[in-house]
């Protein structure tokens, strides 16, 4: 039987409404949630997602400002930039939009952020945080991967959960997340020899490569739940993930698809964020 396709996008949809709901109520106690993003350089597509997280952000109700530098900037000058925003009680959230110029270090950024402001959940104290299973602000990514399992009504604990790369952003904290759900949890990535043998095993397949239609058919189990975080432009300029979309949708139970998939839930799961962190520091 064909997969169940899980749209992401719809699920996303669904989040924001109930967001919306919960800022009208923070407004009418004088909480307005602020979110910051700092973009550097002129890289088309992180523009695009830049975009996407205002127009987001005008969706649910929060305030949002996008500061935009060229890509000359100094990492002091992005420093003081970041320092200026920790300082402003306006501002709930504050996110740099990665990646930034090879000259700029994205440790030293994210490490300048204030662990209370960091929606997107990369600052050393907020990986801390979630490696203890503490109440922390999760990244976006990931934890939209978490929703979006949890909404296939598929019970996370004792299945294997196989997850393919091990960036930062995702491969990393989403295997993480899958533990504290009770899944077994097996990593690969781009040294693993005979990825096949791994992949077959799993009920629940997360793919972050970055590798266009890299897993077909022939590695994925007959009714496993087949999670695609992959956005690769080819060459005919369309936009595919690193699954073979066509075929394991014959053989995966649920899978995700791109564009709509896991991409929609990252923007949401910001906001979310943004909307937590003004909720805590409103009680500070
Ligand atoms: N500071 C951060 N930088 C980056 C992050 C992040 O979480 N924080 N993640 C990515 C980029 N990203 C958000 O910033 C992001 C990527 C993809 C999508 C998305 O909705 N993709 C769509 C397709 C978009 C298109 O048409 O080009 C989809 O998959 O349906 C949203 C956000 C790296 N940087």
């Amino acid at each position: 039987m064909a997969a169940t396709i899980l749209q992401g996008k719809e699920v996303a949809q669904s989040i924001r409404a109930e967001l919306a709901n919960e800022v009208a109520e923070l407004k009418k106690q004088g909480i307005v949630p602020g979110l910051t993003v700092v973009i550097v350089g002129d890289d088309p597509a992180s523009h695009s997602y830049v975009r996407g997280k205002a127009k987001g952000c005008e969706e649910v109700g929060i305030s949002s400002e996008i500061i935009m530098k060229d890509a000359d900037i100094t990492e002091e000058e992005l420093l003081v930039i970041i320092q200026q925003l920790n300082e402003n009680p306006n501002v709930n959230g504050i996110l740099v939009q990665l990646p930034l110029p090879a000259h700029i270090s994205e440790h030293a950024v994210i490490e300048a952020i204030a662990p209370e402001k960091d929606v997107d959940g990369f600052h050393p104290i907020s990986v801390g945080n979630m490696v203890l299973g503490n109440d922390t602000l999760l990244p976006c990514t990931p934890h939209g991967i978490i929703e979006l399992i949890k909404r296939t009504g598929t019970p996370m604990a004792g299945k294997h959960a196989v997850v393919i790369g091990r960036s930062n952003i995702v491969g990393k904290p989403v295997s993480l997340l899958l533990q504290q759900e009770n899944a077994t949890v097996t990593m690969c990535h781009s040294r693993t020899q005979n990825l096949e043998e791994y992949t077959q095993k799993a009920d629940i397949l997360v793919v972050a490569t970055g590798r266009a239609h890299m897993i077909g058919k022939e590695h994925v189990k007959p009714g496993a739940v087949v999670i695609d975080v992959g956005v690769n432009r080819i060459e005919t300029g369309k936009l595919v993930g690193d699954v073979k979309f066509d075929e394991v949708k014959e053989v995966a139970s649920f899978l995700t698809p791109v564009p709509g998939g896991v991409g929609p839930m990252t923007i949401t799961m910001l906001l979310k964020n943004t909307v937590a962190a003004a909720k805590k520091q409103a009680k500070q």
